[in-house]
């Protein structure tokens, strides 16, 4: 069942039906608008909108699943944007790029360099097609499917506390993020169906952040045989796996064009416009990077991937307790 779902909205002759397709945002079934747990704390009120306009939904059919449409600000959305594009392919975090190209990692982001010097558009955009992950925090070896202790980096601290409030205003106080996955897709790109066990603690969130172009997210249970809902996740959107929800199978099957959205769904390029208002002083971006970015944007999806690896009280990883997870 899940593989017929993935093979449906993959395909491109004939193109998928959003018929069946869960918009985030949307307040029907199965959606249901839960309250936020305000408990105070920290907030960031550059890169969030306020709290009490955020529009929070649990997913019926998915207990533990829940959404939030787009709680960041247009100059939010950009900032993470430039931090992923810029900061988190740089060393001595790991990416596609640098696991198979070694040293060259040593010397900083070589990738966004590269990118920032080519002049065709074309040739830039084949290029910015051949990132496709870093990893944050605890370096996730993809080979043995574990995280080691002797790979960890420190956790980027904004980022953290970014997603601290979100997992606070769903009721995860005690989230501590410690690893992320960063996701490049261009678009027409795929993530195959999985589920993500190598963290010791799988009763702690995954949080996932969404920026650029709209994908469809496939969602399960904890067999492949059962049917996955499909969701539309566009920029801002923010997911979290708690609970029941947490060691499910899902995948994206594709990453879309904003111009391949159905009428009435409303476009992810406006999340992240520019406008007069906040090019003031206190968008500090500089116009050629924002250029660069806007235009990775509109062919690609990015996507954070945050996780707790440790269980509360756990000092550090024990090689022993995790290898062999597959
Ligand atoms: O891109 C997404 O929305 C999901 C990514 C994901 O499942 C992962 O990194 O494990
Ligand atoms: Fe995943």
């Amino acid at each position: 069942m899940f593989q017929t779902a993935f093979k449906y909205y993959k395909a491109r002759k004939p193109p998928p039906s959003f018929e069946n397709v869960l918009i985030v945002g949307d307040d029907s079934y199965p959606f249901q608008a839960i309250e936020a747990n305000l408990t105070g704390g920290t907030w960031d009120a550059a890169s969030f909108r306020p709290v009490q306009e955020w529009r929070i939904f649990e997913v019926a059919t998915r207990p533990g699943l829940f959404v939030i449409a787009n709680p960041f600000t247009p100059a939010g959305q950009r900032h993470w944007m430039a931090a992923s594009l810029i900061d988190y392919p740089a060393h001595p975090n790991t990416t596609n790029l640098s696991a198979t190209q070694g040293d060259n990692s040593s010397i900083g982001n070589g990738w966004w360099q590269t990118l920032s010097t080519m002049s065709n558009s074309l040739d830039r955009r084949k290029f910015a097609s051949t990132l496709r992950w870093s990893t944050l925090g605890y370096q996730y070896d993809w080979s043995n499917k574990v995280y080691a202790e002797s790979r960890k980096q420190s956790f980027p601290p904004d980022l953290a506390q970014l997603v601290r409030t979100i997992a606070s205003v769903l009721g995860f106080e005690r989230f501590s993020p410690e690893a992320a996955i960063v996701n490049y897709y261009p678009t027409g790109t795929t993530l195959a169906g999985h589920t993500d066990h190598s963290e010791d603690d799988l009763t702690a969130p995954l949080l996932s952040l969404s920026f650029g172009q709209p994908a469809v997210f496939l969602i399960g249970g904890t067999s492949r045989d059962e049917r996955p809902d499909a969701i539309l996740l566009r920029s801002g959107d923010v997911l979290a796996m708690t609970g029941a929800s947490r060691q499910c199978y899902h995948a994206v099957p594709r990453v879309f064009s904003d111009s391949e959205l159905p009428e009435g769904v409303g476009k992810c390029i406006d999340r992240w416009k520019r406008t007069i208002y906040n090019t003031s002083q206190t968008d500090p971006m500089c116009e050629n990077d924002w250029s660069l970015i806007d235009d990775y944007v509109q062919h690609c999806r990015i996507n954070i991937n945050v996780r707790q690896v440790l269980k509360e009280n756990q000092q550090a990883l024990d090689g022993s307790a995790n290898a062999g997870v597959s």
